[in-house]
């Protein structure tokens, strides 16, 4: 595995190499905040006075991940790191280059247009810090401040403020009663922000900390009622939830209301995320009825079942006996008969011939059933076995089966 140490000398020789042909190179953002604060390290970003071309021209293996906006991936020794031409937003600027973008050759007016002190700090490859916006100052007293005035940092970026409430939640920092001034002003501005951002930034905030002062900051400041989805949850209901993660907290809500599934779409999640929420919602409907905890762990992933018992304490949803009864699923799932339909001993197949039928929609509430009875250990998981036990509970009436006895 690669240790954070290793991973900043790798980068460490991206640096020297502008360094040889006369540039220079800064470790930046997140890495220098997170090694600071003595946090794990995952990504190392390098920002640069080297133009894209010439970056791509430095170094043997580059990836253009965004040229247009100053960002090449370089890889050293096969390790990533996002290495950024010096930018700025808006229309002070040295140098336009391709499109919108425009480039400075500055370290420091880069700094100035980031978004927070504790993001705005650079680092040179011996790792001397250089720090012109106070970021350590706010580092120790845990502040997330702006670079400069909020309003002027938000309106070159509205997802900003979601970033800011992001990471009150993953650092458990407090927020500048200026940039929360801010938020409360210009928090519409966050329409224009395109959903995919907005939720990337949610998806790591439910993941952080203190997730519960994020979420009140948000209602405070009326974000709430320009993020996707949740816009449509009062205040008051959105904070007294508890989740850790964004797909707890939908589902949570969406089965204390159920007519706020019409506005997931929203909130463009993937697909994978939209399954987590629905199953979870069948695992709460599972445990209402009651089903057999064979079944219930037959039927849903590990982990939608312990996300599921997660949003259930958490929130002191449903009663005593289906938190056991959930809490029993889960401890069923390693001894199953069977992990899932290909394990059973008979297919559709094996089936019609052994009772000389057709094809039909029988076949499949014939293999449901059996495979219900092998799960629930009434019948063995054996060929001959399974298919006597269907034979008891069919006729066969000039192949055409009807069912005796059902599940
Ligand atoms: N809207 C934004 C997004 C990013 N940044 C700057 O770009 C850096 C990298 O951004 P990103 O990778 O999105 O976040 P990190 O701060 O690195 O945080 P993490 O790695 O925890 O996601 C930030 O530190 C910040 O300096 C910014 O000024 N404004």
């Amino acid at each position: 595995m690669m240790t954070e140490q290793n991973l900043f000398k790798t980068g460490a020789k991206i640096i020297e190499r502008f360094e040889k042909h006369n540039y220079e190179g800064f470790f930046v953002g997140g890495a220098v905040r997170d090694y600071t604060l003595g946090r794990s390290v995952s990504d190392v970003d390098i920002t640069t006075n080297a133009l894209p071309d010439e970056i791509e021209n430095l170094f043997e293996k580059t990836i253009d991940v965004g040229k247009e906006h100053g960002t090449i991936i370089v890889l050293m020794d096969d390790i990533p790191f996002e290495v950024t031409t010096y930018r700025v937003e808006g229309e002070y600027t040295d140098h336009r280059r391709p499109d919108n973008v425009y480039f400075t050759q500055h370290l420091t007016e880069d700094l100035s247009r980031r978004d927070f002190t504790i993001n705005a700090m650079a680092m040179t490859q011996a790792m001397e810090l250089h720090d012109p916006h106070n970021g350590i100052k706010d580092l120790n007293n845990r502040l997330i401040n702006t670079v400069g005035l909020a309003k002027e940092r938000f309106y070159e970026d509205a997802l900003r403020m979601v970033r800011a409430v992001r990471f009150m939640s993953q650092l458990d920092f407090k927020l500048a009663d200026e940039a929360r001034e801010a938020i409360k002003e210009h928090a519409a501005a966050l329409d224009y922000v395109a959903v995919e951002r907005i939720t990337a930034e949610l998806e790591k905030l439910y993941r952080g900390i203190n997730v519960e002062s994020a979420k009140e900051m948000i209602a405070h400041t009326g974000l709430l009622k320009y993020m996707p989805f949740f816009r449509h949850i009062e205040a008051g209901e959105y904070v007294s939830t508890k989740a850790e993660s964004l797909v707890q907290e939908i589902a949570v809500h969406i089965y204390k209301d159920s007519s706020l599934s019409q506005h997931l779409s929203a909130l463009k999640l993937s697909n994978k995320q939209k399954t987590a929420i629905r199953e979870s919602l069948k695992v709460i409907e599972a445990l209402e009825d009651g089903i057999d905890e064979k079944l219930i762990a037959y039927r849903f992933e590990t982990g939608i079942l312990t996300g599921t018992d997660a949003i259930i304490r958490l929130n002191a949803l449903l009663g005593a006996q289906h938190a056991k009864l959930l809490e029993q699923s889960i401890a069923a799932k390693p001894d199953l008969v069977i992990k899932n339909r290909s394990e059973l001993r008979i297919n559709g197949n094996s089936l019609m011939s052994a009772l000389n039928a057709r094809g039909g929609p029988w076949l499949r509430d014939c293999l449901d059933s059996a495979e219900e009875a092998v799960l629930l250990g009434t019948v063995n998981n054996n060929e001959s076995e399974i298919i006597n036990w269907v034979k008891s509970h069919v006729k066969n009436e000039d192949g055409n089966i009807v069912f005796t006895d059902g599940r």
